[in-house]
């Protein structure tokens, strides 16, 4: 699956400028990069949320209906329980979904089945996240897309958001946002960076650190940045 030749504007705005992006399978492709870089609208072109002039940089992105997407505000029905919003995810797809995996199932008996009866509204902002993620796992997809799935979640539950994105990609292609970029440490994943409308780096977490020469992920980012900024 690839992006080739993306430009994109919002209005005056340029968000891409000729973007080159090649996805993985087996592992997930992790988008990362500034605020505002245009990592969403990245997910949201990939989904074909977008104007129609950008399906021509789509090269074998699946049809919409094989995409689940997460979107970072992502719509919910505050007087569902967890429980009747997860058996509406399931419901969503005919043949009754993804069945859930070994990591999905520890995800569900660790952080949900405590909450089933609690109505989505009164739920913490990381608690839904974590529902709305699991059940978009549920749905049976070619592609998934992932809006910061990792905000607000403490970082145990984030490790096992990370275990089931990661056991999911095993499957399908999957492509998450993220600006936590410890958690990514001794996994596999693709990390790709954008920056001011390209595609600045592409390889595993080693590959950062060794490319920027620092054990410090967070100082490899920051110089990723600051250097493609200066170009
Ligand atoms: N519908 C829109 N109309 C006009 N500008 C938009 C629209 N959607 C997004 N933008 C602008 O496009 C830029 C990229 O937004 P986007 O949400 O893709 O960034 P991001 O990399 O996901 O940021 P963050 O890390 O803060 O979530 C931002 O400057 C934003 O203000």
């Amino acid at each position: 699956m690839e992006i080739t030749n993306l430009s994109f504007s919002y209005q005056e705005r340029l968000i891409y400028d000729g973007l080159n992006i090649k996805f993985k399978d087996g592992i997930p492709n992790i988008v990362i990069g500034p605020n505002g870089t245009g990592k969403t609208t990245l997910l949201d072109t990939l989904a074909r949320l977008n104007p129609p002039d950008t399906y021509a940089a789509l090269v074998n992105v699946p049809s919409t209906k094989e995409i689940g997407y997460q979107l970072q505000r992502t719509l919910f029905y505050p007087t569902l329980t967890v429980k009747q919003t997860l058996n509406m995810y399931q419901k969503i797809d005919h043949a009754g979904g993804a069945v859930p995996t070994e990591l999905m199932n520890k995800v569900f008996t660790t952080v949900l089945k405590p909450l089933e009866s609690i109505k989505m509204g009164k739920l913490s902002g990381g608690e839904r996240r974590i529902v709305l993620t699991y059940g978009t796992c549920l749905l049976n997809r070619k592609l998934y897309l992932f809006d910061e799935p990792l905000s607000g979640i403490d970082p145990s539950n984030a490790t096992l958001i990370m275990d089931m994105l990661c056991s999911l990609a095993e499957k399908s292609t999957v492509i998450m946002t993220t600006h936590q970029l410890e958690q990514l440490k001794n996994r596999r994943s693709q990390i790709i960076g954008l920056n001011q409308g390209h595609c600045v780096f592409s390889g595993t977490y080693t590959d950062l650190l060794e490319l920027e020469d620092t054990q410090d992920i967070s100082e490899a980012y920051s110089n990723l940045i600051n250097s493609s900024r200066a170009r």
